[in-house]
C-alpha cells in the first residue's frame, strides 16, 4: 500500500523587537526577543514509508540534502526515538532563505511535529522543542506555535498576544550571515533586560540593525525609503525588513510602489502558528475510531 502526503504548512517568523542582554561562555548570545508568526509560509509534504529511509525529493538549491535541516530533523527524530519507519518529504519553498524570517528553523520544526503524529510517537513539545533547539536557536518557537518574548537564545518562551497588524516584507538584494553578525565587535550586548512583558513594542528596538546599515549600504537605502510609509525595522539579524500598516489594502499600496528589484510579499502577523490548526486537523486521521 502506498501512504498518502500529508499536507503541512511552515510559516514565517518575525522579530518585532531583538534586544540583545549579554553573551554567555559558548560565545552564544542572550537575547530578549517578540516573536509573531506570519500567515506566509512554505509548504511541506510527508509520505510515511516502511523502508525507513528518509527522501527528500524536491531538493533546494545551494543545499546539500544533509545539510538540509529537513532532513536533519527527520533523523534527529528518528535516532532519538529509534523508530524504524522513514519518510518521503516534499518541499515548495517560498520563504527567502538567509533574511530573518526563520524558514530554515520552520521547516525543521514541521518536520518534527509532523513526523511525531504520522510515526505516532507521541512525545510532548516540550522533548521536541528541546531536540529541535539543536538544529536551531529558532525551532522551538515553530514548535510552540504562539507569539512568545524569548529570552535565552530563544527557548525560554512566555506567551504574549501583540497586535495582529498586516506586513509588507522586503529583501533587501544581500546575503547577511547572522554568525558575521553575532561576532561583530560592534555588536551591542548590554540592553537591559525588560523589566516585564508588558511593553510597546515600538519603545524597542533591533540591537541588529545600526551594525547592519552601517555594514550594508543596500538595507540602509531600502529602510530609509519605507521610513516615508510606515515604521519598519529589521527582523533577526537581516535582510528582511518588515513595514507595518493597518490594512492589507495599505501594506500592497505601498509594495506596488517599491524600488524596481526588491523581492516582497504582504502577509499578516498572527499569533497562532497555521501548522498548529493543521497538526490538528490531519490528527483526526489518526485518532481510535
Ligand atoms: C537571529 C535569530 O533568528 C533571532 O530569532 C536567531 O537568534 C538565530 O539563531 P540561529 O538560526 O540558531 O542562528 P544560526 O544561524 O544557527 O547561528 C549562527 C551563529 O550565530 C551566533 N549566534 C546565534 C544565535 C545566538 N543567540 N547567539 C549567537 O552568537 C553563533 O555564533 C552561531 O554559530
Ligand atoms: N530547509 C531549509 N530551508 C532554508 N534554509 C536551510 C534549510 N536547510 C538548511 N538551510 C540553511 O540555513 C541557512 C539559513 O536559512 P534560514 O532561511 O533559516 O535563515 P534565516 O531566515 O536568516 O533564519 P534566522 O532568522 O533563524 O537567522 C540557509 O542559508 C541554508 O544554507
Amino acid at each position: 500500500m502506498t501512504e498518502p502526503f500529508y499536507i503541512f504548512p511552515a510559516p514565517a517568523k518575525l522579530n518585532l523587537f531583538l534586544h540583545i542582554v549579554g553573551r554567555r561562555d559558548d560565545g552564544y548570545h542572550e537575547l530578549e526577543t517578540l516573536f509573531q508568526f506570519l500567515d506566509y509560509n512554505d509548504q511541506i509534504e510527508i509520505a510515511i514509508n516502511q523502508s525507513g529511509e528518509i527522501n527528500l525529493l524536491t531538493p533546494i538549491a545551494g543545499v546539500e540534502a544533509k545539510d538540509n535541516l529537513i532532513v536533519k530533523a527527520a533523523l534527529l527524530l528518528k535516532k532519538h526515538t529509534n523508530c524504524s519507519q522513514g519518510a518521503n518529504i516534499k518541499i515548495d519553498k517560498i520563504l527567502p532563505m538567509g533574511g530573518g524570517l526563520g524558514g530554515g528553523s520552520s521547516n525543521a520544526a514541521t518536520v518534527l511535529l509532523a513526523l511525531n503524529l504520522l510515526w505516532q510517537l507521541n512525545l510532548p513539545l516540550s522533548t521536541l522543542a528541546q531536540l529541535g533547539l539543536s538544529l536551531g536557536a529558532d525551532v522551538p518557537i515553530f514548535i510552540h506555535g504562539y507569539a512568545a518574548i524569548a529570552r535565552g537564545v530563544g527557548e525560554k518562551l512566555s506567551a504574549i498576544n501583540p497586535k495582529e497588524y498586516w506586513y509588507l516584507i522586503t529583501k533587501p538584494n544581500v546575503h547577511i550571515s547572522t554568525a558575521a553578525i553575532f561576532n561583530d565587535p560592534q555588536l551591542p550586548r548590554d540592553t537591559v533586560k525588560l523589566s516585564s512583558n508588558d511593553i510597546e513594542v515600538e519603545s524597542c528596538r533591533n540591537d541588529c540593525q545600526t551594525l547592519v546599515i552601517n555594514r550594508y549600504p543596500e538595507v540602509a537605502k531600502l529602510l530609509t525609503w519605507l521610513v516615508e510609509y510606515a515604521p519598519s525595522r529589521m527582523t533577526g539579524t537581516g535582510a528582511c525588513i518588515f513595514s507595518r500598516f493597518t490594512t492589507q489594502k495599505e501594506a500592497v499600496l505601498v509594495q506596488s510602489k517599491l524600488p524596481q528589484g526588491i523581492e516582497s510579499f504582504v502577509a499578516q502577523g498572527v499569533n497562532q502558528s497555521t501548522l498548529h490548526a493543521q497538526l490538528a486537523k490531519v490528527a483526526l486521521n489518526f485518532a481510535p475510531k
